[in-house]
């Protein structure tokens, strides 16, 4: 073991950084140190194992890959001895290497977006005598487009239950299923929930192929345990057979917040009785003021802690007239703090050590303009795809799609449809095609796409995009400087992109893996300047100095549509994970009256939440 962080780690963390075989389960609180643990104990295995092996380590998201990573950077072979990233990332780099054994030729084609899927299905449905006949039946359309709706989750739903739905009872069910999953094949295109199920199926289909898989990754260790969901726990159960049982994983069942999207600590619990897997706890604080720790015990007063900061910290309710009154209040106090710092926050206050969390994005419209308004600069997400300010590279990169999955007729027809012309009947030489769509679209911009995918095309067999990423910037120069800018601002977000994509592409370098990469989310820039301005949710595993919990009001947080008790539930976790964010300084803030969407304007009665606040 390292000498370097022996004495940084408490006994109870090192006992967990420094385990080396069997199934461990890590039970811990919010700031215990879980995540920092997880990455000690990879470092040990890579340093003091013997052996030719490599770890899997999952993170939950991508920021929380990147930044795992960077602290093993000074390991230098980490990316060849390791796998850091996401559950999915991982799928696909699986199904990349050896999709064949399930259908598949290289990299998947991934439909990302919920409206495609949405086209997908609607399709399908036109073209089952079945489905079109229940749809037909149910006049008012905005019924019928709720029941669309329904049909997706139903499908999402079946999917992320390989085991419990493995038979479908429900003819309804298992009809839309078949007939999504033929339009999706029909494009050779795939969903996310696809991923995990394909690669199960690969391990469990194909032990052989299973067991080069388990030979190779010899320790696995899962971060966030507590949202996992039925597909994800048969994937990594699927990876473990006989001797190969050295999986770890991490968690804390009192944030779980995922629960609406079929995750559940049970898990985690099935985990520890299945593997008969060693159980640590961590509970110790070392993130949180003490004002923090005591908020968060109001919100759950089973939250023990054995060990925490001797800061005081500071928690405290502001009040708005209304919204933006609101929205003032937390921008003031910003800048305050600023200015003026605070004892108990070393080295001053700058907008990276502050984040304002809304339980939806709407509690944050206001605070959002505010900001603007001021000029305090802030992000809005971690690493979720860039927003195109320009048609062209939007429009190039729905050509890439159909370039990279020549039977993907969706996208060949929104590009037809962006640039008002019929849609061909097929796209096998894309080149030919878009040469042919861009002849009869009237749309300017049309040839710099052209020209942008013969760019590529050029240079299918060793993909380079900067030819095409330069003839897009070529066009922009002709243009005004508005429109000039925007395409600039796409190109170099885009370019970026493929940059991250050489470094990390491990498998090869082809149009679907860059685009698939792109999908999810795993060639995005993560870290961002200013002031986190998030969701709860999109809030795990980071922390603060400086947290505001905006929107603290009745049917605001908790939401209006938490009506059942294991909704409220998850509603008072998502309270408790939002306040554990908080190093430092805690702000919960809400407006006294609220402009409704009818119009009316309704007095606001502070969230549940607040009660163990100090006044
Ligand atoms: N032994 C320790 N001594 C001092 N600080 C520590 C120790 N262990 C962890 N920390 C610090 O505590 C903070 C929380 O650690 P980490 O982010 O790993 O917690 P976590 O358990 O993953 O939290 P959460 O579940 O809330 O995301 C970090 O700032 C980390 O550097």
């Amino acid at each position: 073991m390292e000498d370097g962080f022996k004495w940084r780690l408490s006994d109870e963390q090192l006992s967990v950084a420094t385990h080396v075989d069997g199934p461990l389960l890590v039970v811990a609180g919010p700031g215990s140190g879980k995540t920092r643990v997880l990455t000690e104990r990879i470092r040990n295995l890579l340093t003091n194992v013997p052996g030719h092996f490599r770890v899997l380590a999952l993170t939950f998201t991508n920021k929380a890959a990147a930044e795992m990573k960077e602290r093993l950077a000074d390991l230098g072979d980490v990316r060849e001895r390791a796998f850091i990233g996401t559950l999915h990332g991982f799928c696909l780099e699986v199904l990349s290497e050896r999709g064949k054994f399930v259908g598949l030729e290289g990299a998947p084609n991934i439909f990302e977006q919920a409206k495609d899927r949405q086209e997908v299905l609607e399709k399908a449905i036109t073209e089952d005598p079945f489905l079109s006949e229940k749809l037909a039946d149910i006049t008012d359309s905005k019924e019928r487009k709720r029941r669309v709706g329904k049909w997706l989750s139903a499908i999402s739903y079946v999917k992320s239950h390989p085991v419990t739905c493995a038979v479908i009872e429900d003819e309804e069910v298992q009809r839309v299923l078949d007939a999504y999953n033929a339009g999706m094949q029909a494009c050779n295109a795939f969903d996310f929930d696809d991923l995990l199920l394909l690669t199960y199926k690969l391990f469990i289909d194909n032990p052989k192929v299973g067991d080069i898989y388990r030979r190779l990754y010899k320790f696995i260790c899962l971060d966030e345990a507590q949202d996992m969901n039925e597909a994800q726990y048969a994937v990594i159960a699927a990876l473990c057979s006989g001797s190969h049982r050295n999986v770890m994983m991490v968690g804390d069942p009192r944030q779980s917040i995922y629960g609406f999207n079929t995750s559940s600590p049970e898990y985690m619990e099935r985990f520890g009785q299945d593997f008969r897997a060693k159980r640590v706890q961590l509970m110790a604080n070392y993130r949180s003021s003490r004002a923090v720790v005591n908020f968060a015990q109001t919100l759950d007063p089973n939250y023990m802690v054995d060990q925490q900061l001797p800061i005081p910290g500071c928690v405290r309710v502001l009040r708005g007239a209304d919204e933006k009154n609101e929205a003032v209040q937390i921008a003031d106090e910003l800048e305050r703090l600023f200015l003026e710092g605070h004892p108990d926050v070393e080295g001053g206050i700058e907008p990276g050590k502050c984040a304002i969390l809304g339980r939806t994005r709407f509690a944050l419209l206001n605070i959002e303009a505010e900001l603007k308004k001021r000029g305090i600069t802030f992000y809005k997400r971690l690493s979720a795809n860039h927003e195109n300010e320009s048609e062209v590279v939007d429009d190039f990169l729905i050509a890439l799609r159909v370039m990279a999955n020549p039977r993907d007729l969706l996208h060949l027809s929104a590009l037809a449809k962006r640039w008002k012309v019929g849609t061909p009947d097929t796209s096998d030489d894309f080149l030919t095609t878009i040469r042919l769509m861009a002849s009869e679209a009237d749309e300017s911009r049309v040839g710099a796409v052209v020209n942008s995918i013969a760019a590529v095309a050029k240079k299918l067999s060793r993909l380079d995009l900067m030819p095409a990423l330069t003839v897009l910037e070529e066009h922009a120069d002709a243009l005004d400087e508005a429109d000039r800018l925007a395409i600039y601002e796409d190109v170099a977000v885009l370019r970026q992109e493929w940059d991250q994509f050489l470094r990390s592409a491990t498998g090869t370098r082809s149009l679907p893996a860059f685009l698939s990469g792109k999908a999810l989310g795993a060639v995005q820039k993560t870290s961002r300047e200013g002031v986190a301005l998030l969701t709860v949710h999109s809030s795990k595993g980071l922390e603060f100095d400086v947290v505001f919990m905006a929107g603290m009001a009745e049917g605001m947080f908790p939401d209006y549509r938490a009506t059942g008790a294991k909704e409220r539930a998850e509603e008072n976790r998502n309270a408790f994970v939002a306040a554990t964010r908080a190093k430092r300084l805690l702000y919960l803030t809400y407006p006294m009256s609220r402009v409704m969407p009818w119009g009316d304007i309704r007095r606001q009665a502070p969230s549940r939440f607040l009660t163990g606040a100090p006044d």
